[in-house]
């Protein structure tokens, strides 16, 4: 089995880190050849100690001095900035670039990777969401594999081989709830980041464990799931499923459902993301029903938790909407983060950006960078203007 050849983004994020748990269980089968992180030095030092990559890339300068000082007289190169995460992914020798950078920072150098040919194992949904038109015709015409990571995506895509001559009548998105399910808007009004920060299942990185609180991460995941899987919005159903052990389900024309179901562990769709079409044999923990006898679903609420109808709506809407609704969250959820923002008025900011930037259908590469950054900065002044900051 020839060994593959791995771009890392984002390496040292929630997904980073466990992607290179799950190469260190195989080091028959993959090599790394690039690791790149934003501002966290030590650990992409230690990691880069222990995988030896070619090229290690960092966004942060000040992070870069530190890893490039770290690893003088190694055989590790360390550079810096957009442009160099761009060229990094190119690097001849690579087959795959997983995309675990959050936000649509992931979008250039996913499409310069798409161009150079390499594989996607992609994790960086905000790419698809900003961009999936785009994205999903790149792939076409340079005839690379768009793998999902993020587990809903992953396990409807474990549901279709053997189903080739099969059209998918529509797919369930499994959410969680988050940790405010069953919150009314008043028991909203006040909740606090750290309460928004406690996912009930999944350990991950800060935006997306506030986009599940707020149901955005879904809204997100509906949007990237019509561009992987080239769905109408009409098939695109979510259920609430507190206990994540069914990841997402598909039914076909006959009305037969397939699910994939394990615990609540990114390693298992990273895993296979990496080796599809095999599924090589791993000592992850094993998934017992006897201790989940009671697996359960729910409508969402989506009077409380607004973004999933606001992401509903961009998706019907097309054009460059998905890009202005995600350009606004990534602005809003930083806010929150920052303690400038409520809970509720995310949304609100959300929607209000979406009345003010003007819609456009037919984008091209520049304009969706355009969008991004008009979006941003209409977010970010209403912010500013609401809360007089
Ligand atoms: N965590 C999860 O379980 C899942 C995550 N996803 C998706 O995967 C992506 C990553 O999520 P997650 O791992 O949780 O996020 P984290 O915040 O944990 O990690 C983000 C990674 O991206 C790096 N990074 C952040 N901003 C930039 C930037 N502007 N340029 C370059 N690198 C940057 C960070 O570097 P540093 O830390 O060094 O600053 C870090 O390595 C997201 O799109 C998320 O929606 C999907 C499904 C599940
Ligand atoms: C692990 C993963 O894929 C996340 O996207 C997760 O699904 C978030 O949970 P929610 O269902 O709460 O959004
Ligand atoms: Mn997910």
């Amino acid at each position: 089995m020839e060994k593959k050849n791995l771009a890392v983004l984002g390496s040292t994020g929630s997904v980073g880190t466990q992607t290179l748990e799950v190469v260190a269980c195989f080091p028959d089968r993959f090599t790394v050849s690039v690791l790149t992180a934003g501002r966290n030095a030590e650990l992409l030092i230690q990691q880069a100690l222990q995988f030896r990559p070619k090229l290690v890339v960092l966004s942060d300068e000040q992070a870069y001095l530190k890893v490039k000082e770290a690893l003088v007289g190694t055989d590790v190169q360390v550079a810096c900035g957009e442009e160099a995460l761009v060229d990094a992914v190119q690097l001849d020798e690579i087959d795959i670039v997983l995309t675990a950078i959050v936000g649509s920072a992931g979008l250039k150098p996913t499409i310069a990777a798409i161009k150079k040919g390499k594989d996607i194992a992609l994790a960086n949904k905000e790419t698809l969401v900003v961009a999936g038109e785009l994205i999903t015709k790149l792939v076409d015409e340079y005839k690379v594999r768009l793998l999902p990571v993020d587990s809903e995506h992953s396990a409807i895509f474990q549901c279709l081989p053997g189903e080739e001559n099969n059209p998918i009548e529509k797919i369930i998105l499994t959410a969680s709830g988050g940790p405010f399910r069953g919150k009314s808007r008043a028991d909203l009004e006040r909740v606090t980041k750290a309460q928004a920060l406690k996912h009930p299942n999944w350990s991950m990185g800060a935006k997306i464990t506030i986009d599940s609180a707020s149901l955005m991460n879904k809204g997100l995941e509906v949007i990237e799931a019509k561009w992987l899987f080239d769905l109408d919005v009409d098939q695109i159903e979510v259920v609430i499923h507190p206990q994540s052990i069914i990841h997402s389900l598909v039914q076909f024309q006959d009305g037969s459902l397939k699910a994939q179901m394990g615990l609540p562990d990114m390693k298992l769709p990273i895993q296979y993301a990496l080796t599809y079409p095999d599924r090589l044999q791993n000592e992850f923990p094993r998934f017992n029903f006897l201790n989940y006898p009671n697996l359960t679903f729910e409508t969402p609420d989506v009077q409380t938790f607004r973004n999933l109808d606001l992401a509903f709506q961009a998706l019907r809407e097309g054009g460059n909407r998905a890009c202005v609704l995600n350009a606004a969250n990534e602005i809003v959820v930083a806010s929150f983060l920052k303690d400038e923002l409520s809970f509720l008025g995310m949304s609100d900011i959300i929607e209000e950006t979406m009345c003010q930037v003007e819609q456009k259908e037919k984008l091209e590469f520049e304009d969706y960078l355009h969008y991004d950054a008009e979006s941003r900065r209409v977010a970010r002044s209403l912010i500013e203007r609401r809360y007089k900051l």
